[in-house]
């Protein structure tokens, strides 16, 4: 099959979370079985586009109402990413330093999902599927069955994967005009609340819309930021299909970001030197337990509550704990988390920002890392924690309910019913007793550690409900 998928992320061009790890690997997984899977995306002012070799695929003109804007298509020629990728350039809106956060994020998304309808447009052959990615091409499935201009593309089948229902890119209808012509009274199919809503558009349009775990699936019917009831009309056509990892990415063996790398029969050598090394940075403590967050800080993750959680149990604890935090977000949650830094000195530690290879070096080192969502659709980290033998401390929700199993159930994991400061508390006390039982602490990391939750099943799901 030829799968185009369209995302606003794919890594290791642009990510800014866990969008980027999953569509810079399902499409590579894809293509493994034997698939012709292609990523299309904005072009960014990254490093990217000018470390590798690209060649021109199309040039051409877009228009978002009267306003017309030059596009370039680009193709990257040596396919080291495993997949074809192609960046959309157009001069003026995709071609800034971030990905998201600008005042025209509504024109540069659009402009993009024109541009690169226009391009498929104009092939000679149909691709035998559209797999788009949250709300920043939420408007491909409306475009392709509803836009006169884009008859030819009615039959093609359109995905719809909702990576978070929480952002949906809601804009008013002042900007009706910037879509391509259409037969007006078809414009029910964009309106969800008053506004155009791209996620809620693609839900009605898409001929199959999936989320990223089967209880996420369950969870939107009463939680979806308003579009409940909408997604429960529309549970016939959807279905629940848990994220995989990249395991070339993420293996702590290979990983070129580690300190040093480690097997499953070299696990607390490799964890040790890992940890002492963070430590080091860090000006932890490598002889006591170190806990983690590493995210978006943002409330769905339960961010505003890490500095009453840290603050208290460092302070119960009399030392005998480390915290290192890696994360960006929320102003005022960044500078409470810089803060504790004054108040435990050589216990806690915090980087604001993002950062990569901190990320990998940290699942590496660390004993435990925390998830205390109010929402998770999936949830990645505590995928490539159990890889990297780190505890995951979890809520029971969403993606994390489908894959960690706390150690009372004979399980793994350490999980907690909600996100609160006195349960996640409860929680690191249970780590922190857990941890003094070497043997016990060993034998999880060694099942944990072989857990496989590749792409491979999950890539071969998708195949099958393209046909469907
Ligand atoms: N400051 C920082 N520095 C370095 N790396 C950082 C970082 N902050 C986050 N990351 C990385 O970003 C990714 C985050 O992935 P998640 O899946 O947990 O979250 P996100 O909410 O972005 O994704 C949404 O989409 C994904 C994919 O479907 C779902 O799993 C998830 O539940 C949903 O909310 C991980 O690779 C993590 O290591």
């Amino acid at each position: 099959m030829e799968i185009i998928h369209l995302s606003a992320e794919c890594y290791p061009i642009a990510k800014v979370g866990g969008l980027g790890d999953v569509v810079g690997a399902l499409p590579k997984y894809q293509t493994k079985l034997g698939h012709y899977a292609k990523v299309v995306m904005p072009a960014y002012n990254n490093s990217f586009l000018l470390q590798n070799e690209f060649e021109v695929v199309y040039d051409g003109w877009g228009n978002l109402g009267t306003r017309h804007f030059p596009v370039r298509i680009f193709r990257e020629k040596t396919n080291k990413l495993g997949f074809d990728l192609y960046l959309v350039h157009i001069a003026g809106l995709t071609d800034r330093d971030k990905v998201y956060g600008y005042e025209d994020d509504v024109e540069r998304f659009l402009a993009y999902q024109i541009a690169t309808l226009d391009w498929i447009n104009q092939w000679e052959h149909r691709p035998d599927v559209i797999h788009c990615h949250d709300h920043h091409t939420g408007l491909v499935p409306f475009m392709t069955g509803n836009c006169e201009k884009y008859k030819d593309l009615r039959n093609i089948p359109t995905i719809l994967t909702i990576h978070n229902a929480q952002y949906q890119g809601q804009f008013g209808w002042d900007k009706l005009h910037y879509l391509p012509a259409f037969d007006l009274w078809r414009s029910g199919l964009l309106e969800w609340k008053k506004d155009i809503n791209p996620l809620a558009s693609a839900i009605k349009c898409a001929w199959r819309v999936t989320t990223v775990s089967p209880s996420y699936l369950e969870e939107i019917s009463y939680n979806a930021n308003g579009l409940e009831s909408l997604l429960a009309s529309e549970r016939g056509k959807s279905a629940g299909i848990l994220n995989g990892i990249d395991n070339e990415v993420w293996d702590p063996q290979k990983d070129p970001m580690l300190t040093k790398n480690y097997a499953i029969r070299t696990v607390e050598s490799g964890k040790k030197a890992n940890k002492v090394a963070l430590c080091d940075v860090f000006n932890l403590d490598p002889a006591k337990p170190l806990f983690t967050f590493i995210g978006r800080l943002v409330g769905e993750k339960g961010a505003d509550l890490l500095p009453a959680i840290f603050h208290n149990s460092l302070a119960h604890s009399y030392g005998n704990i480390n915290i290192l935090v890696l994360g960006s977000g929320e102003p005022d949650v960044e500078e409470k988390l810089v803060e504790l830094k004054e108040w435990f000195p050589g216990n806690y530690n915090a980087y604001i920002g993002y950062n990569e290879t901190l990320s990998h070096q940290i699942y590496a080192g660390a004993d435990f890392l925390l998830m205390p969502s109010r929402v998770e659709p999936c949830g990645l980290n505590q995928l490539y924690a159990l890889r990297y033998g780190t505890i995951p401390i979890v809520r029971r929700i969403g993606g994390l309910k489908d894959t960690v199993v706390d150690i009372g159930d004979g399980g793994f994991g350490i999980c907690h019913d909600q996100t609160s400061v006195e349960d996640v508390g409860q929680a690191i006390g249970r780590a922190y007793d857990l941890y003094q039982n070497k043997k016990q602490v060993k034998e999880i990391l060694k099942f944990t550690m072989q857990l496989d939750h590749s792409w491979d099943k999950a890539a071969q799901q998708y195949i099958d409900l393209y046909q469907m």
